[in-house]
């Protein structure tokens, strides 16, 4: 007879009861990490849960959203603002916030539900990501949300690939959780570091014609491998979702970049600063990465003045960050 094993690891809530929290935060991210369970369930359903196709309805981005973006949104807002912990939600598929109906909520939650939507359809890696502020007094408004970066209070993503994966900060480092097959969140992987060197880059090389001089001279360099100034080859990886290439990036190291580029030269990049750029790079620089629009400027330290602002995002390894920015011309 084969003994039963006792699982000893330890489950979210005791990781975060053991965290100097605010008030409430620990049950926030419980809830949160509870809602993309469901999504979850809804992404395995794929074509059976009728998560698949395009939903007909295009985002105030002006983008085509997928059924399962719609899903996942509804799942997170009604989720969300039944807490009497969430002043208000606002995220990617939302043209503007939506205040809860009640008053007295500590905690505002901006997310992207589902990063990743042309991988839906081929059933390749997506996520859920999100960023915790809190509530200021008053009505919440748009301009509630508008918040430096460094004023997180939490931030991570869940990421919906062979396994269930959340990673998550509160501003302590970076721990990743798996979900278990009877769902429970297990604390896997307590302290992630994002090594400081790399030999891994990740950009979508099909702009490389639109691309600024300085990210057009770095990608070039890595190409040349140990034949160029750089002195050793170079892999290149693009899952087309970010929650998956910056997971990567945290188990193995590496940089992503979704730089400027001159399609449309008054757009400062594709990703949004609110719920895609602020919550990876808080958990990036939690787990001693850096993040930065262009080698200048910290994401973190970027003064949000729109929900759906965008954002150039170059992140990870701090030493390979350091030679980007040196190479941008900085
Ligand atoms: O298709 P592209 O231009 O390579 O862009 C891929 C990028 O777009 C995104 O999918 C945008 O996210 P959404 O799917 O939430 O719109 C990023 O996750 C990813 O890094
Ligand atoms: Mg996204
Ligand atoms: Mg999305």
């Amino acid at each position: 007879m084969t003994a039963k094993m006792t699982d000893t690891r330890i489950d979210l809530a005791t990781h975060l009861d053991g965290a100097a929290l605010p008030q409430g935060l620990s049950e926030l991210l419980a809830l949160v990490a509870s809602a993309c369970v469901d999504i979850r369930k809804v992404v395995s359903g794929g074509a059976l849960a009728g998560a698949l196709g395009a939903s007909g309805s295009v985002n105030v981005q002006d983008e085509e959203q997928k059924k399962l973006d719609v899903i996942s949104n509804d799942i997170l807002t009604d989720q969300l603002l039944a807490s009497p912990l969430v002043a208000g939600v606002a995220s990617e598929e939302m043209d503007n916030c939506q205040p809860a109906p009640h008053s007295g909520g500590k905690f505002l939650v901006l997310f992207d539900p589902l990063d990743g939507s042309s991988n839906i359809d081929i059933n390749a890696p997506v996520g859920t990501i999100f960023s915790v502020l809190a509530a200021p007094e008053g009505d919440i408004t748009d301009a509630s949300f508008l918040q430096d970066g460094r004023k997180q209070l939490a931030a991570g993503y869940v990421l919906y690939g062979g396994q269930t994966m959340l990673v998550l900060t509160t501003g302590n480092g970076v721990a990743g959780f798996t979900l278990s097959l009877d769902g429970q969140w297990l604390l896997t992987h307590p302290d992630i570091k994002i090594s400081a060197d790399t030999k891994e880059f990740a950009i979508n090389m099909s702009n490389q014609r639109h691309w600024a001089q300085g990210v057009q001279t770095y990608v070039a360099g890595c190409l040349q491998g140990v034949e160029g100034g750089r002195g050793k080859n170079f892999n290149m990886r693009w899952v087309a979702a970010m929650v998956a290439d910056v997971h990567r990036i945290m188990m193995r190291g590496g940089v992503f970049l979704y730089p400027w580029d001159k399609r449309e030269p008054n757009k400062p990049g594709k990703l949004r600063l609110m719920y895609e750029g602020n919550p990876m790079s808080f958990l990036v620089e939690q787990a001693g990465g850096k993040s930065t629009t262009d080698g200048r400027a910290a994401i973190l330290d970027v003064t949000p003045t729109e929900l759906h602002q965008r954002v150039p995002v170059i992140l990870g390894s701090a030493n390979e960050i350091d030679i980007i920015a040196d190479t941008c011309g900085v």
